[in-house]
Order: structure tokens, then sequence, then C-alpha cells
């Protein structure tokens, strides 16, 4: 079986326009993807929601379930289709169907998989954070987090290592957020004891320099 070698969730900050519904950033969305090319061999792809999942699972309607699903297949498949253009082989999880074992099997098969943040039919959302954890705890890996900010940011600045929580303070923001932004993403990250990276995926060169290994952004650091 195929076994990762590195996972990166694209933030939705940084595929979409978060606060304008159904606004993907298409040559940011293009620039990300060209960067991972020479890296799709072994990595774990993971998309979050933006304006399209974040936006629909945020509303009251009736048809919230079907159409957050709905908005979150149409993401990945602009991603997809952009994969396709680079000629990068790569298939499709759809959050909710995602285990470890069909992982390794897409993998083996020569794929990049391409998880995505996703909702049951019982309207619990799996969001896109926690796979990319729970994939980098498995394999002992460095979770990488592209988003639209610098790194976590404290007192104003961005900060190169954060080893506790509770430096941790949130900003004010304004956009569609259903699984609590940044300050769950770090909750999870040190709950779940696994070192990761949050850098800004749309600086052109980041995702390419994260997935080599430098040190961009901040290190979330939570064991040796
Ligand atoms: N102290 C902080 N430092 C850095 N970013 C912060 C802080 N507090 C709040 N944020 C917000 O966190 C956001 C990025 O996290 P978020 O989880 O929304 O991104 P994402 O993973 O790209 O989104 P998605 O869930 O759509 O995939 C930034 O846009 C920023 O406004
Ligand atoms: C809002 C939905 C459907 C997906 C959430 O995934 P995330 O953006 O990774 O938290």
């Amino acid at each position: 079986m195929g076994v990762p070698r590195r996972v990166l969730k694209l933030g939705g900050s940084v595929l979409t326009c978060k606060s304008v519904p159904y606004c993907l950033d298409v040559a940011v969305t293009r620039q990300c993807l060209s960067e991972l090319r020479d890296f799709s061999q072994g990595l774990v792809l993971v998309h979050g929601g933006g304006s399209f999942g974040h936006y629909e699972a945020s509303k009251r309607a009736p048809t919230r379930i079907q159409l957050t699903a709905v908005s979150m297949q149409e993401l990945n498949a602009y991603i997809m289709r952009e994969i396709s253009v680079l000629g990068i082989r790569a298939f499709p999880i759809p959050g909710r169907y995602f285990n470890m074992e069909h992982l390794e099997r897409v993998i083996e098969l020569g794929y990049m998989p391409v998880i995505y943040g996703d909702v049951r039919e019982n309207g619990e959302i799996v969001s896109g954070d926690d796979l990319t954890i729970a994939i980098a705890k498995k394999y002992s890996l460095t979770a990488l987090f592209a988003t639209d900010v610098d790194g976590v940011i404290v007192n104003g600045k961005v900060v190169y290592e954060l080893d506790r929580l509770e430096d941790f303070v949130g900003l004010e923001h304004d956009s569609y957020d259903v699984t609590g932004g940044m300050a769950e993403k770090l909750r999870k990250i040190f709950t779940a004891n696994v070192n990761s990276l949050v850098f800004n995926g749309k600086r052109k060169g980041n995702i390419f320099n994260a997935l080599k290994g430098e040190r961009i952004g901040t290190l979330i650091k939570v064991r040796e």
C-alpha cells in the first residue's frame, strides 16, 4: 500500500475570497497547484471550504446540507480540473468517505489523493483541518497549512514558533466559518500533538518551499 510522505492543506482562505460566496481565486489556485506539481508523488492534498462550503453551511435553509455537499463538490471539481491541466495524476476523496485504507490504495495506484472538507447526511461537518491532522499524526508528518496569513499573529506580529496554545488570541474577521477558523485549527493541532506549519499560501514560492521542507511562517511545535 502507498504511504503518504507529505500532507498539505490548501485553505479555503487561499483558494477563495472567503467573504464573497462562491468566489474562487483562479489565479492564486493555479499558482498554488503549479508549485506542488514536483512533489505530487506521495503528497496528500486536502482543501478547505472557503466561501463555498462555509457559505452554504452557515445558512439556515432547509436545503443547507445538500447544498453544502454540492458546493464542496463544485469547488473540488474546479481544483481537480486545474490539477488535470497540469498533468498531475490525482483522485478526489470527499471527506465523508475518507478512510486511511482508501487513502493508501489511491497512493499505491499512483494518484495524488485530493481530499476535501465535507458534510455528512446528518449535517455533521467534516473539516479538512481534522483530516489533515489525522493523516499527519498517523504517518508522523508535519501538517502543512497554507492560509491567507503569514503565520500565527501574536501581539500584532507573526511568530516564528508557537509552542503554547495559551499565547494565541483570535483576530476579528468577517468571513463565513463554521469550523472555528484559526483558533480551532490550533486547538486541534495541540490536542492531537502534531507538529504543524502555518504559512501564507498566497505568496508565490511559499507552497514550493514548505513542501521542500523549508521553515516559513509559524511552526506549531508540539513535540521534538
Ligand atoms: N491570531 C491569528 N493569527 C493568524 N490568523 C488569525 C488569527 N486569528 C484569526 N485568524 C484568521 O485565521 C484565518 C485563517 O484560518 P482559517 O481556518 O479561516 O483558514 P483556512 O484553513 O484557509 O480556511 P478554510 O476553513 O476555509 O479552509 C485568517 O484569515 C485570519 O483572519
Ligand atoms: C464547510 C465545509 C463543508 C468544509 C469545512 O472544511 P474546512 O474548511 O477544512 O474546515
